[in-house]
């Protein structure tokens, strides 16, 4: 098994006084999919967070390829590498799909300001769309476009919250090929949270199931039976 490029152990996160995350571990490894899943509100979202700094650990320890990260903010983990495309894609309506993919400069130095071609490749949809408002494209449209935007930034850990979620078949499976892509690259470990059973059973190398903010079950794709991990996700 590949090296661990994340570590976090016995994190957790409050939202107030309300504790939400209690002493989850968790890695992730360039080359494989991490399968976050569990019921709504279980927490899932809350760990992302957590891991792309959007809203502050309480405790817990946090390593990215060795190094201790402890309390870097969010603007610093994407800077090494961190992207996070968030549940609900948040691209930007007002801007052209241009400048939506150009927001992802921001973690780069400026001689990496070019859109590579891969992004086009992966998601050709784009190309022809370069002028057009974000917010006229459609869900599906606009969840590549959050993906590629994350990609620009040259991630080595790619967060992705529910990519599927109110998504068209066709564009699910495209999504489904990229990540693969991805992964087969062995460039970046990628985290997915994600409701739709099948696509993370087909996706996931290792499945994590999260219940009221606690591991409830972790298990590599070799060791898990497929049964046994649905009941787990199931209400
Ligand atoms: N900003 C917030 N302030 C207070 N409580 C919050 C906040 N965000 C989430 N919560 C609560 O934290 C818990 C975990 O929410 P979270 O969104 O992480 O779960 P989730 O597993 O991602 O759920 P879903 O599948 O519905 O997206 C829920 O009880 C939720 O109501």
């Amino acid at each position: 098994m590949a090296a661990d490029l994340l570590e976090i152990k016995d994190l957790t996160l409050h939202y107030g006084g309300s504790q939400i995350l209690n002493g989850i571990s968790v890695s992730a490894a360039k080359g494989e999919v991490t399968c976050v899943m569990g019921t709504n509100g279980v927490g899932k979202t809350s760990l992302l967070k957590a891991i792309s700094g959007t809203h502050p650990r309480s405790t817990g320890t946090y390593t990215l390829e060795g190094q201790d990260i402890g309390k870097t903010n969010a603007q610093m983990l994407a800077q090494m590498g961190v992207a996070y495309v968030p549940q609900g894609r948040e691209i930007f309506p007002f801007l052209t799909v241009r400048e939506n993919l150009e927001t992802g400069f921001a973690c780069l130095p400026k001689q990496h300001h070019k859109i590579p071609d891969e992004v086009f490749d992966l998601f050709p949809i784009l190309k022809d769309f370069l002028s057009r408002r974000g917010g006229d494209l459609s869900g599906g449209q606009q969840q590549q476009l959050a993906i590629a935007r994350a990609l620009i930034t040259q991630p080595k850990l790619l967060l992705l919250d529910e990519p599927t979620e109110g998504i068209q078949p066709n564009i699910i499976k495209q999504i489904g090929e990229v990540i693969k892509l991805l992964r087969t690259r062995g460039d970046m470990a990628i985290i997915l949270v994600e409701q739709f059973f099948d696509f993370a059973f087909e996706l996931g190398d290792k499945f994590i199931v999260l219940e009221r903010g606690q591991v409830k079950l972790s298990e590599t794709a070799g060791q898990i039976d497929r049964d046994l991990l649905h009941a787990a996700v199931s209400v």
